[in-house]
Protein backbone atom coordinates (compact mmCIF):
# COMPACT_ATOMS: atom_id res chain seq x y z
CA UNK A 1 0.00 0.00 0.00
CA UNK A 2 1.26 3.54 -1.25
CA UNK A 3 1.66 5.66 1.90
CA UNK A 4 -0.07 9.14 1.93
CA UNK A 5 1.63 12.03 2.79
CA UNK A 6 -0.87 14.37 4.32
CA UNK A 7 -4.33 13.35 5.58
CA UNK A 8 -6.47 15.81 7.31
CA UNK A 9 -9.94 13.86 8.94
CA UNK A 10 -12.31 15.76 9.59
CA UNK A 11 -10.97 19.19 10.05
CA UNK A 12 -12.84 21.80 12.17
CA UNK A 13 -12.09 24.96 13.40
CA UNK A 14 -13.98 27.02 15.49
CA UNK A 15 -12.78 30.72 16.76
CA UNK A 16 -14.53 32.64 19.89
CA UNK A 17 -15.80 29.59 20.54
CA UNK A 18 -19.19 29.90 23.02
CA UNK A 19 -18.97 33.51 22.74
CA UNK A 20 -20.46 36.58 20.24
CA UNK A 21 -17.91 36.26 17.79
CA UNK A 22 -17.93 32.59 16.98
CA UNK A 23 -17.36 31.12 13.34
CA UNK A 24 -16.39 28.44 11.89
CA UNK A 25 -13.24 29.52 9.51
CA UNK A 26 -12.66 25.51 8.75
CA UNK A 27 -15.85 23.32 8.08
CA UNK A 28 -14.99 19.69 8.59
CA UNK A 29 -12.24 19.64 5.97
CA UNK A 30 -11.08 15.84 4.90
CA UNK A 31 -8.09 16.18 2.56
CA UNK A 32 -4.99 13.52 1.10
CA UNK A 33 -2.45 13.76 -0.38
CA UNK A 34 -0.65 10.76 -2.25
CA UNK A 35 3.15 10.96 -2.63
CA UNK A 36 4.23 13.49 -5.07
CA UNK A 37 1.11 15.18 -5.41
CA UNK A 38 1.60 18.77 -6.57
CA UNK A 39 -1.83 20.54 -5.59
CA UNK A 40 -2.92 24.52 -6.65
CA UNK A 41 -5.24 26.05 -3.81
CA UNK A 42 -7.44 28.73 -5.28
CA UNK A 43 -10.27 30.44 -3.36
CA UNK A 44 -11.72 34.00 -2.80
CA UNK A 45 -10.05 36.23 0.26
CA UNK A 46 -11.59 34.99 3.52
CA UNK A 47 -12.07 31.57 1.81
CA UNK A 48 -10.19 29.39 4.24
CA UNK A 49 -6.28 29.23 2.12
CA UNK A 50 -4.61 30.64 5.02
CA UNK A 51 -6.46 28.90 7.60
CA UNK A 52 -6.00 25.41 5.80
CA UNK A 53 -2.08 26.13 5.60
CA UNK A 54 -1.98 27.04 9.63
CA UNK A 55 -3.85 24.25 10.44
CA UNK A 56 -1.23 21.86 8.50
CA UNK A 57 1.57 23.78 10.21
CA UNK A 58 0.27 23.81 13.80
CA UNK A 59 -0.07 27.72 13.91
CA UNK A 60 -3.53 27.32 14.71
CA UNK A 61 -4.68 24.35 16.85
CA UNK A 62 -7.72 22.30 15.11
CA UNK A 63 -11.36 22.34 16.99
CA UNK A 64 -11.67 18.60 16.00
CA UNK A 65 -10.47 16.37 13.22
CA UNK A 66 -6.51 14.85 12.95
CA UNK A 67 -3.78 15.20 11.06
CA UNK A 68 -0.77 12.91 9.79
CA UNK A 69 1.76 14.05 7.70
CA UNK A 70 3.33 10.91 6.43
CA UNK A 71 2.42 8.32 8.91
CA UNK A 72 3.00 10.85 11.79
CA UNK A 73 0.24 11.53 13.75
CA UNK A 74 0.91 15.38 14.57
CA UNK A 75 -2.67 16.44 15.62
CA UNK A 76 -1.03 17.15 19.09
CA UNK A 77 1.88 18.18 17.93
CA UNK A 78 2.97 22.08 18.03
CA UNK A 79 4.91 24.41 14.64
CA UNK A 80 7.95 23.81 15.74
CA UNK A 81 7.50 20.16 16.41
CA UNK A 82 6.26 19.96 12.82
CA UNK A 83 9.05 21.47 11.19
CA UNK A 84 10.90 18.20 10.99
CA UNK A 85 8.09 17.04 8.67
CA UNK A 86 6.65 20.00 6.59
CA UNK A 87 8.23 22.84 5.30
CA UNK A 88 6.48 26.47 4.23
CA UNK A 89 7.47 29.48 1.99
CA UNK A 90 5.53 32.32 2.91
CA UNK A 91 5.11 35.34 0.42
CA UNK A 92 7.20 37.68 2.00
CA UNK A 93 10.77 37.30 1.02
CA UNK A 94 11.70 38.41 4.51
CA UNK A 95 10.43 35.28 5.92
CA UNK A 96 12.82 32.16 5.61
CA UNK A 97 16.46 33.38 5.67
CA UNK A 98 18.63 34.93 8.10
CA UNK A 99 19.35 38.53 6.73
CA UNK A 100 22.88 38.84 8.20
CA UNK A 101 23.69 35.45 7.65
CA UNK A 102 25.21 34.76 3.82
CA UNK A 103 23.41 32.86 1.61
CA UNK A 104 25.83 29.61 2.14
CA UNK A 105 25.35 30.12 5.85
CA UNK A 106 21.72 30.14 5.43
CA UNK A 107 21.59 26.98 3.57
CA UNK A 108 24.24 25.13 6.19
CA UNK A 109 21.53 26.35 9.17
CA UNK A 110 18.51 25.26 6.91
CA UNK A 111 20.16 21.51 6.38
CA UNK A 112 21.36 21.17 10.13
CA UNK A 113 18.18 22.38 11.59
CA UNK A 114 17.15 19.40 14.24
CA UNK A 115 20.82 18.56 14.67
CA UNK A 116 22.70 18.27 18.06
CA UNK A 117 24.49 21.35 18.53
CA UNK A 118 28.09 19.68 18.04
CA UNK A 119 26.97 18.65 14.07
CA UNK A 120 25.02 22.00 13.62
CA UNK A 121 28.18 23.85 14.18
CA UNK A 122 30.55 22.29 11.85
CA UNK A 123 32.20 24.33 9.46
CA UNK A 124 31.50 24.83 5.61
CA UNK A 125 33.29 22.37 3.70
CA UNK A 126 34.41 22.97 -0.24
CA UNK A 127 31.93 19.74 -1.12
CA UNK A 128 29.13 21.38 0.66
CA UNK A 129 30.02 24.75 -0.87
CA UNK A 130 30.08 22.97 -4.29
CA UNK A 131 27.11 21.43 -3.52
CA UNK A 132 25.08 24.55 -3.01
CA UNK A 133 26.44 26.49 -5.76
CA UNK A 134 25.84 23.43 -7.45
CA UNK A 135 21.64 23.89 -6.68
CA UNK A 136 21.84 27.45 -6.43
CA UNK A 137 22.78 27.43 -10.35
CA UNK A 138 19.97 25.91 -10.94
CA UNK A 139 17.61 28.65 -9.93
CA UNK A 140 19.38 30.55 -12.84
CA UNK A 141 18.88 34.36 -11.37
CA UNK A 142 22.32 35.18 -9.87
CA UNK A 143 22.17 33.26 -6.56
CA UNK A 144 24.93 31.23 -7.40
CA UNK A 145 27.13 34.34 -7.82
CA UNK A 146 26.47 35.47 -4.74
CA UNK A 147 27.25 32.62 -2.08
CA UNK A 148 29.30 35.04 0.28
CA UNK A 149 26.48 37.58 0.42
CA UNK A 150 24.28 38.48 3.34
CA UNK A 151 20.65 37.10 2.50
CA UNK A 152 19.26 40.40 3.29
CA UNK A 153 21.26 42.21 0.72
CA UNK A 154 19.85 39.82 -2.46
CA UNK A 155 17.01 40.98 -4.80
CA UNK A 156 13.86 40.22 -3.48
CA UNK A 157 13.33 37.40 -6.21
CA UNK A 158 17.22 35.86 -5.42
CA UNK A 159 16.09 35.74 -1.28
CA UNK A 160 12.51 34.32 -2.24
CA UNK A 161 14.74 31.56 -4.53
CA UNK A 162 16.99 30.67 -1.57
CA UNK A 163 14.02 30.47 1.08
CA UNK A 164 12.40 28.18 -1.66
CA UNK A 165 15.28 25.77 -1.85
CA UNK A 166 15.93 26.25 1.95
CA UNK A 167 12.26 25.01 2.64
CA UNK A 168 13.19 22.00 -0.11
CA UNK A 169 16.83 21.10 1.22
CA UNK A 170 15.44 18.57 4.06
CA UNK A 171 12.97 17.16 1.42
CA UNK A 172 9.98 17.77 3.82
CA UNK A 173 6.67 15.10 3.62
CA UNK A 174 5.23 18.18 2.79
CA UNK A 175 5.96 21.58 0.89
CA UNK A 176 3.68 24.29 1.61
CA UNK A 177 3.42 27.54 -1.06
CA UNK A 178 1.94 30.37 0.09
CA UNK A 179 1.80 32.43 -2.59
CA UNK A 180 5.43 32.68 -2.50
CA UNK A 181 5.98 34.47 -5.88
CA UNK A 182 2.84 36.98 -5.14
CA UNK A 183 5.37 39.65 -3.99
CA UNK A 184 7.34 39.68 -7.16
CA UNK A 185 7.54 41.45 -10.70
CA UNK A 186 5.72 39.64 -13.11
CA UNK A 187 9.04 38.21 -14.77
CA UNK A 188 10.74 37.09 -11.10
CA UNK A 189 7.52 35.41 -10.29
CA UNK A 190 7.00 33.14 -13.62
CA UNK A 191 10.79 32.52 -13.45
CA UNK A 192 10.68 31.21 -9.79
CA UNK A 193 7.35 29.82 -10.26
CA UNK A 194 9.15 27.70 -13.20
CA UNK A 195 11.72 26.76 -11.55
CA UNK A 196 10.23 26.28 -8.75
CA UNK A 197 7.95 23.49 -10.13
CA UNK A 198 10.78 22.10 -11.59
CA UNK A 199 12.14 21.47 -8.55
CA UNK A 200 9.29 19.76 -7.44
CA UNK A 201 9.41 16.91 -9.99
CA UNK A 202 12.98 16.52 -9.86
CA UNK A 203 13.18 16.11 -5.91
CA UNK A 204 9.84 14.01 -6.09
CA UNK A 205 8.44 16.53 -3.24
CA UNK A 206 4.87 16.34 -2.48
CA UNK A 207 3.47 20.32 -2.31
CA UNK A 208 0.36 22.89 -1.57
CA UNK A 209 0.42 25.82 -3.38
CA UNK A 210 -1.88 28.46 -2.36
CA UNK A 211 -2.34 31.23 -5.71
CA UNK A 212 -4.40 34.05 -6.81
CA UNK A 213 -3.19 33.60 -10.60
CA UNK A 214 -5.85 31.23 -12.30
CA UNK A 215 -3.77 30.74 -14.70
CA UNK A 216 -0.65 29.27 -12.82
CA UNK A 217 -3.17 26.83 -11.06
CA UNK A 218 -4.33 25.00 -13.97
CA UNK A 219 -0.46 25.28 -15.16
CA UNK A 220 1.14 23.58 -12.34
CA UNK A 221 0.35 21.05 -10.58
CA UNK A 222 -1.69 17.50 -10.51
CA UNK A 223 -4.82 18.35 -8.59
CA UNK A 224 -6.18 21.45 -8.16
CA UNK A 225 -8.76 22.49 -5.54
CA UNK A 226 -10.79 25.67 -4.13
CA UNK A 227 -12.17 26.92 -0.96
CA UNK A 228 -15.01 28.39 -0.09
CA UNK A 229 -16.43 29.45 3.31
CA UNK A 230 -14.41 27.06 4.90
CA UNK A 231 -14.57 23.95 3.14
CA UNK A 232 -13.49 22.28 0.28
CA UNK A 233 -16.15 23.12 -3.00
CA UNK A 234 -14.09 21.61 -6.18
CA UNK A 235 -10.85 19.14 -6.03
CA UNK A 236 -10.09 18.15 -9.19
CA UNK A 237 -6.78 16.24 -10.98
CA UNK A 238 -5.43 14.50 -13.67
CA UNK A 239 -7.26 14.78 -17.16
CA UNK A 240 -9.81 17.14 -15.91
CA UNK A 241 -7.93 19.17 -14.11
CA UNK A 242 -6.01 19.90 -17.64
CA UNK A 243 -8.93 20.44 -19.76
CA UNK A 244 -9.49 23.67 -17.35
CA UNK A 245 -9.44 26.81 -18.57
CA UNK A 246 -9.61 30.77 -16.90
CA UNK A 247 -13.16 30.97 -18.11
CA UNK A 248 -14.24 27.56 -16.56
CA UNK A 249 -12.76 28.74 -13.33
CA UNK A 250 -14.11 32.49 -13.45
CA UNK A 251 -17.51 30.82 -14.18
CA UNK A 252 -17.05 28.86 -10.72
CA UNK A 253 -16.17 31.67 -9.02
CA UNK A 254 -19.22 33.65 -9.72
CA UNK A 255 -21.71 30.66 -9.35
CA UNK A 256 -20.30 30.57 -5.65
N1 LIG B 1 -7.23 33.28 14.27
C1 LIG B 1 -8.39 33.73 13.75
N2 LIG B 1 -9.37 34.25 14.54
C2 LIG B 1 -10.53 34.67 14.01
N3 LIG B 1 -10.83 34.62 12.71
C3 LIG B 1 -9.92 34.13 11.89
C4 LIG B 1 -8.64 33.67 12.34
N4 LIG B 1 -7.93 33.24 11.27
C5 LIG B 1 -8.72 33.42 10.21
N5 LIG B 1 -9.91 33.97 10.56
C6 LIG B 1 -11.04 34.26 9.67
O1 LIG B 1 -11.28 33.11 8.90
C7 LIG B 1 -11.66 33.42 7.56
C8 LIG B 1 -10.71 32.76 6.59
O2 LIG B 1 -9.49 33.44 6.62
P1 LIG B 1 -8.21 32.98 5.77
O3 LIG B 1 -7.10 33.91 6.14
O4 LIG B 1 -7.98 31.54 5.96
O5 LIG B 1 -8.68 33.24 4.27
P2 LIG B 1 -7.85 33.18 2.92
O6 LIG B 1 -8.60 32.29 2.00
O7 LIG B 1 -6.44 32.80 3.21
O8 LIG B 1 -7.94 34.68 2.42
P3 LIG B 1 -6.87 35.62 1.65
O9 LIG B 1 -6.92 35.21 0.21
O10 LIG B 1 -7.43 36.97 1.87
O11 LIG B 1 -5.53 35.42 2.29
C9 LIG B 1 -11.67 34.93 7.49
O12 LIG B 1 -12.97 35.40 7.69
C10 LIG B 1 -10.76 35.35 8.64
O13 LIG B 1 -11.10 36.62 9.13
Amino acid sequence: MVETKLRLDHATVIVNQGQPGEKTILDDVSLTLMPEDFVTVLGSNGAGKSTLFNVIAGSLPLTSGSLFLGEHDVTHLNEAQRTKFLARVFQDPKLGTAPRMTVVENMLLAERRGLRRRLKNRGLTEAKRAEYAKVTATMGNGLSDRLDMAAGDLSGGQRQALSFLMATQLRPEVLLLDEHTAALDPKTSTQLMQVSDRRIHEEKLTALMITHHLEDAIEYGNRLIIMSEGKISLDVSGEEKKKLTVTDLLNYFNRY
